[in-house]
């Protein structure tokens, strides 16, 4: 496919050359680079409807502010392909996501122009402010500070934590809401029903087209002085009283709403805002997936669609030869129906991601008992734990690595007060190509700590199923913690009768002779492709899937260790203080003596790239665990990582 950058936008390489251009010309950059991230997007894959949106904004605020020295904070990151491209990027911006290229989002050690690292959501009001007081210590009064958040990670409770610091800082931080109606689903909440009313109020927009027509009438190329500013924001607050509108209460001055893809209005509007000081939020406009129509249409399968023809815009999807196991995913969604059918207290949650965990399904046919609650974690867990004060069993379905963001409430609210809440952890383990932000890397180490928990992991889809089903069954009084990866299991035929799993009971896989294999949850399956390789050259490795890291099936390790002197741990997280130190600390409390090595994920930063990519470089792929059989058989290790 031919991928030009279009006739201005392969002039700029960085935002000075941006800012040669004539305003009028912003037009046109705007559509070369909106087309460029078409092009980009479609043949690489990414994130694509939220940079869409903000392609006006992008340019705006590049034209504008002069950055690096003026700071802009995106929030999340997943809207930066913009921004990234017209920051020296545009040249690689075709390793986007992959092995060894860019990141698929801001990153200090990338750019300059990445003031903040992000991939998750709602931290750029904290950010920019801190940047902000930074340069007002420093006595940098002339510098100016930006976060731009979205009205789906406006939701979240530290984006309000910000706000309430934000309102009393006395920082020059500009805050902008950019809002399209959406998170990856369609956003929800009160906040979203608020911004809503602003935006559609037929006498607020007839009054603030007023006050802007009145400015436009000021003499051409004058500058925007504070007299005028404050005259301005004295008209604004008078269509926005203090007691009416959230961001004033909160001491922020508050401008538009106004149309985010009007990129005359909004270079005007910047430049107006530039010698505003202190706090402010401009509430922009925009549509997520602007200019594709067919993201504007379906946002949600948009947000990042995977590889597609982008004149038909046909998604590319694998043709599969014979019936597939499921995504993960599928079968937690599938799964909480058939549970929910059976017993009338089971219920679920999910912070903002009803597609990404497939809780929709069930979000769909049971409204009253499926929530989606925003980008709020935190309150997700806690919602649960009090929903299981009255008896109800709560599903709250959680990426792992956003999870990390519920750590004391998992604590606080559901292992200490012993409730019996269900935490599934999805995207557990590497992810791929969202990286080092999103793996799932550190919950088996911050879960097994806690008492009181039950910690699982399935080595396919039908022991997923199977301790969903026991975790609603009236005997199990402990929280338990469900972990499993991204993508698809092994199992196509997973739809079978339930059946109770045994708490902390794991089993033999394969007896052996040479060494043991011990596997927590789905690289289970990578041991037991490594076994089949190793067998072919006359080893024995025995195998056992210990299925619980918590509590600990103690027989079946008694057994190990009694049998076998070279052990090797696997797991698809971090090695330190997760299910290879829980083995450890076995031995050490029975006093058993083995060789033992530890694969997993090594106590360093992993990147991006596709997980096969991603589980080779950290050596737990099924070529990574037979070399390590093998390295074990021919040498004589103690205790090693990795
Ligand atoms: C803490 C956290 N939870 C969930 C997510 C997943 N997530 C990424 S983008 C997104 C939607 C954000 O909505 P918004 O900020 O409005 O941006 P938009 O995509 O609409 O531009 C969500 C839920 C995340 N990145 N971080
Ligand atoms: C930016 C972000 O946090 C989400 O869009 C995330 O990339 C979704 O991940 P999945 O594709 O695994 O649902
Ligand atoms: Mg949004």
């Amino acid at each position: 496919m031919d991928i030009t950058a279009g006739q201005l936008l392969s002039q700029i390489e960085y935002p000075s050359d941006l800012r040669k251009l004539t305003r009028e010309q912003l037009h046109q950059v705007c559509d070369e680079l909106r087309q460029f991230i078409i092009d980009q997007v479609s043949v690489h894959g990414g994130h694509f409807a939220a940079s869409l949106g903000v392609v006006e904004l992008t340019v705006a605020l590049h034209y504008v502010y002069n950055t690096p020295y003026d700071q802009l904070v995106w929030d999340v990151g997943h809207q930066a392909y913009g921004h990234k491209i017209l920051t020296g990027r545009k040249s690689v911006f075709h390793t986007n996501r992959k092995y060894h290229g860019i990141s698929g989002f801001p990153n200090r050690g990338e750019s300059e122009y990445d003031t903040f690292g992000v991939g998750h959501s709602s931290t750029s009001i904290s950010a920019a402010l801190g940047m902000a007081l930074a340069s007002k210590y420093k006595g940098e009064h002339d510098r100016q500070h930006i976060a731009v958040i979205g009205d789906g990670s406006m939701t979240a409770g530290m984006a309000f934590e910000a706000l309430n610091h934000a309102g009393v800082a006395n920082a020059n931080v500009l805050i902008i809401l950019n809002d399209n109606c959406m998170s990856i689903d369609p956003n929800v909440g009160a906040l979203k029903e608020y911004l809503t009313d602003i935006s559609t109020s037929h006498t607020y927009n007839k009054l603030r087209d007023d006050v802007w027509n009145m400015l436009g009438k000021l003499p051409v190329g004058k500058k925007f002085t504070r007299d005028m500013a404050s005259k301005f924001e004295a008209s604004i607050k008078g269509l926005v009283s203090k007691s009416s509108n959230l961001f004033e209460s909160l001491n922020l001055r508050y401008f538009g709403p106004i149309d985010g893809h009007n990129i005359s209005k909004l270079t005007d509007t910047l430049q107006d805002l530039k010698d505003i000081p202190g706090p402010k939020l401009l509430h922009v406009v925009t549509t997520k997936g602007k200019g594709y129509s067919l993201a504007e249409k379906d946002q949600t399968k948009w947000h990042a669609p995977g590889l597609f023809d982008k004149i038909t815009g046909e998604i590319f999807k694998k043709i599969p030869e014979g019936p597939q196991p499921p995504k993960y995913q599928d079968v937690f969604g599938l799964t909480m129906i058939e549970l929910a059918e059976q017993n009338d207290k089971v219920m679920g949650i999910t912070p903002a991601m009803p597609s990404g965990s497939s809780l929709k399904f069930m979000m769909e046919k049971m409204p009253d008992r499926a929530f989606d609650v925003g980008i709020c974690e935190q309150h997700a867990v806690t919602l649960s734990a009090g929903l299981a004060t009255q008896g109800m069993r709560v599903y709250c379905n959680i990426y792992s690595s956003f999870m990390q963001r519920a750590f004391d409430q998992v604590v606080h609210d559901v292992a200490i007060q012993n409730l019996p809440v269900v935490l599934c952890l999805d995207r557990a383990g590497l992810v791929g190509e969202d990286g080092a932000t999103h793996h799932g890397a550190y919950d088996i180490s911050y879960m097994r700590c806690i008492p009181n928990l039950i910690v699982f992991s399935p080595m396919n889809e039908e022991e997923l199923r199977n301790m969903m089903y026991t975790a609603q069954l009236p005997e199990q009084k402990s929280p338990v913690v469900i972990r499993y990866p991204r993508g698809e299991g092994v199992m196509s035929d997973w739809r079978k009768p339930f059946a109770v799993m045994p708490i902390g009971k794991g089993r033999k896989i394969r007896d052996g002779r040479d060494v043991a294999i011990l596997s927590f949850g789905h690289p289970g399956n990578f041991v037991t492709e490594a076994c089949r390789e190793l067998m072919n050259d006359g080893l024995e490795p025995a195998h056992y899937d210990i299925r619980f890291v918590k509590p600990l099936d103690k027989e079946l390790l008694h057994e190990v260790f009694s049998r076998y002197d070279k052990v090797i741990t696997v797991e698809d997280g971090a090695i330190r203080g997760g299910f290879g130190s829980a083995i450890l600390e076995f031995m050490a409390e029975y006093n058993y003596k083995a060789d033992v090595k530890m694969l997993g994920i090594p106590d360093r930063l992993v990147e991006h790239g596709k997980p096969a990519e991603l589980h080779r470089e950290c050596g737990y792929d099924a070529a990574g665990i037979a070399m390590a059989v093998r390295q074990m058989m021919s040498s004589q290790v103690t205790v090693s990582e990795g």
